[in-house]
């Protein structure tokens, strides 16, 4: 691992062509150092205990209703209840019968993918299903409740939900999710799923794929073969399948023969703080939309309490009259009372920018201007951001300017360097008379993954950072599905597990044994990560339930207390029993290891008594 000292400190970081040109050129190298450096094999050995050929991953479908399970009633479409899990049944497609899965009637599985990949579906059907157009505040926050109390128990979430509202829906789960680490993604249909010619069948099955396969880390859209982020989308057609449109940020992902994820665009997580969702939202906000002649009284009427937060749609990039002093005067007044207003554009694409003395006098009136944000995502902004009664009107106004969960465009300065326009990869391409795009991607994904490996296998966190600010993504996989953060907590650098968490590592990625980074620091025995991925909601998924028991017998019988320990702090529940049926404590008692015997009983009493329960693995 010679190659990274050339960022070491204590000499100089520059990204030179000659050092670049050297990292290319120890490129095969390094791949081939690197397999040999993570005994990959051996590691496969002892950790992988399912079949090394199939996985499984768990995907809760929220059932909030919409055209996907209407029926006609009278000559009109809505919602039937209690149908949607019997139809899916009966699509080949979307139900894999042969395939046994234990599970509650809600329970389905698609058919095996061609990853060798199985994604379990559970379907949780509100009653009752609405038609989206009946949608509150109070459902965005049901829908979050429910997201965050299964959230351990799932890989991935889809939520059914009509399309009228679902773009308002998207933006306030974004929102209100915070810290969010698994894929929570919305679609519906323009025809229902029990009609011949229906787009609910591929959209359910485009989210289910994505859901179940990709960690993004983020609150999605999917309508159509696209994947787009939730609070960028608007619904611009009620005729076509092509219903929703993102009119300023690309999609996050391309459904064609192969699924396209556009990781540049994805949100990375940033910070190890926990998942959790703010169910609190203030309703006294408002829409409204100027149009010319509109009067003073209008304004003046909708601007009256208890109104808190209002987005005003103008025109263009951003304008409205400045001949109207009396108009002014009317929102001058509320911002002066602490309503918050937040300009956007009723143009689809585009930005508010001053450009105009007529969006000038908007700034002079308080009002916030809201940049590239969809009229859905700043009004749900407004409901989440006034809901935090810890904060002054200050910090809610700058709250309301920031980016917080990619729904705002930064500006250019900003905006941070692509690893496709930096000077490293554009030295590579030269020396491989590479020019078209596309092959630059190419390279840049190839490279990526080993070097931030190689980085995190010694713990480098100025590598790391050089990669960062080259714009790599460091939460990509290598060939074996590893990614830095399984490394860096395979080998205990802790350090280097904090900064990877901090910019964009996903604690929940597996690799092609189905092992997380938690896996790895429980097996490598490094308690300081294992706490640390606890504290960023790490957990172990569903599929190993039988293995733990297994593994943790084995310890039992050979009177391994570190290793027992260890798995406890993991959140493992010790209790699980093994092939014979017998717990660890039992198998303890039954070869006389006393000490384990009596740690696991106290361990167990105190956890009764504390009414602690431990975390399924
Ligand atoms: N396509 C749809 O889902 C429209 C329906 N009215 C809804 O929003 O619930």
């Amino acid at each position: 691992m010679t190659l990274f000292c050339t960022w070491t400190p204590s000499q100089n970081r520059s990204k030179s062509c000659t050092v670049i040109i050297i990292i290319l050129s120890s490129l095969t190298v390094i791949t081939g150092v690197i397999m040999a450096d993570y005994n990959l094999s051996s590691l496969g050995q002892d950790l992988q205990l399912t079949s090394p050929t199939t996985s499984e991953a768990h995907v809760l479908v929220i059932n909030t209703g919409g055209t996907i399970g209407m029926t006609l009633h009278d000559n009109v479409l809505a919602p039937k209840p209690n149908a949607f899990v019997q139809s899916l049944r009966k699509l080949p497609i979307l139900h894999d019968e042969s395939y046994a899965i234990c599970g509650s009637d809600n329970t389905l599985v698609l058919p095996m993918n061609k990853d060798n990949k199985r994604i379990i579906y559970t379907v949780m059907e509100y009653s009752p299903l609405l038609d989206s157009s009946n949608m509150t505040t109070d459902d965005w926050s049901q829908i979050g409740k429910d997201i965050e109390k299964n959230y351990q128990n799932f890989d991935g979430f889809v939520i059914l939900h009509g399309t009228d509202t679902m773009a308002y829906t998207a933006s306030a789960l974004s929102f209100m999710c915070e810290h969010l680490g698994k894929p929570i993604i919305l679609t519906g249909s323009q025809v229902p799923i029990y009609q011949v010619r229906t787009d609910g069948i591929d959209n359910l099955l485009g989210a289910l794929l994505i859901a179940g396969q990709f960690v993004i880390p983020e609150v999605c859209l999917y309508f159509h073969n696209k994947l787009y982020r939730g609070n960028r989308v608007t619904k611009v057609d009620n005729r076509s399948f092509n219903a929703f449109s993102s009119p300023n940020l690309a999609p996050l992902a391309n459904a064609a023969i192969d699924i396209t994820i556009n990781w540049d665009t994805v949100l990375r997580a940033n910070t190890t703080a926990k998942f959790q969702v703010s169910t609190e939202l203030n309703s006294n906000v408002g829409l409204l939309k100027l149009f010319p002649g509109i009067t003073t009284a209008t304004v003046r009427a909708f601007l009256q309490p208890p109104m808190q937060g209002v987005v005003l749609e103008t025109y263009g990039s951003g304008n409205a009259p400045d001949n109207r002093p009396d108009l002014l005067e009317e929102l001058k007044k509320a911002t002066d009372a602490g309503v918050i207003i937040i300009n956007c554009t009723q143009c689809l694409r585009g930005t508010v920018s001053m450009s105009y003395a007529t969006g000038k006098v908007l700034i002079d009136a308080g009002v916030i201007t809201g940049g590239d944000m969809t009229s859905e995502a700043a009004l749900s902004k407004l409901c989440y951001v006034l809901a935090k009664k810890e904060l002054s009107l200050d910090t809610k106004k700058k709250l309301m300017a920031q980016n917080l969960r990619g729904e705002l465009s930064l500006d250019f300065a900003d905006t941070k360097l692509c690893l496709s326009d930096s000077r490293f990869i554009q030295v590579i391409a030269q020396s491989l008379h590479i020019s078209c795009k596309e092959e630059l991607a190419a390279i840049r994904d190839a490279l990526t993954p080993p070097l931030a490996c190689a980085a995190a296998k010694i713990g480098d966190i100025e590598a790391l950072e050089a990669l960062k600010e080259m714009g790599s993504n460091l939460c990509l996989e290598d060939y074996d599905g590893r990614t830095p953060l399984h490394v860096a907590a395979c080998e205990g650098h802790l350090n280097a597990v904090n900064y990877l968490l901090s910019h964009g590592a996903t604690v929940y990625a597996k690799d092609r044994y189905g092992d997380t980074p938690l896996c790895n620091a429980v097996h490598y025995r490094h308690r300081d990560i294992v706490e640390l991925l606890r504290q960023t909601r790490a957990h172990f998924s569903q599929d190993r339930l039988e293995e733990l028991g297994r593994e943790l017998c084995s310890l039992a019988a050979s009177g391994d207390l570190e290793g027992l320990e260890i798995w406890s702090l993991a959140g493992a529940d010790l209790m699980k029993p093994g092939y014979t049926g017998q717990t660890a404590i039992e198998v303890a008692r039954a070869v006389g290891k006393h000490d384990v015997a009596d740690w696991l009983s106290k361990l167990l009493r105190n956890k009764s008594e504390s009414g602690g329960g431990m975390d399924d693995m």
